[in-house]
């Protein structure tokens, strides 16, 4: 049984694609891009904004940080690997989730950063 979760808070899906679905008590949520701050070129910005777009998606699912067990990152370029640490590892006080990051060669709307994550409550 899956639960298909969504929240105007975050923005729509850009493809065929749900924001979240719910599969029992895991939650996986679809990549998160941030359009409206990516055109800056801000890789700062566009990962507060993901990460606070995330927090809604979780919210609409009864979850929050604390719930996320894995993420994933995607960086245009590496070298933002400690930018996005510094605002990634800030919406964790302790013991943060599994993850990955690796670097793509090109991301959907040429954004800066791609984050999904798994969440289990
Ligand atoms: C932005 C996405 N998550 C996608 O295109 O799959």
């Amino acid at each position: 049984m899956k639960q298909i979760i969504f929240t105007e808070k975050a923005p729509a899906a850009i493809g065929p694609y749900s924001q979240a679905v719910l599969a029992g008590n895991t939650l996986y949520m679809s990549g998160q891009i941030a359009l409206d701050v990516a055109a800056l070129g801000d890789v700062r910005a566009e990962a507060k904004k993901i990460m606070d777009n995330i927090g809604h998606i979780l919210a609409e699912a009864g979850m929050n940080y604390s719930n996320i067990v894995k993420s994933s990152i995607f960086l245009k370029n590496m070298d933002d690997f400690a930018v996005i640490n510094e605002v990634y590892g800030s919406y964790f006080t302790e013991a943060p989730p599994a993850r990955e990051t690796v670097q793509v060669a090109r991301l959907p709307k040429d954004v800066n950063v791609e984050i999904s994550v798994i969440a289990v409550n």
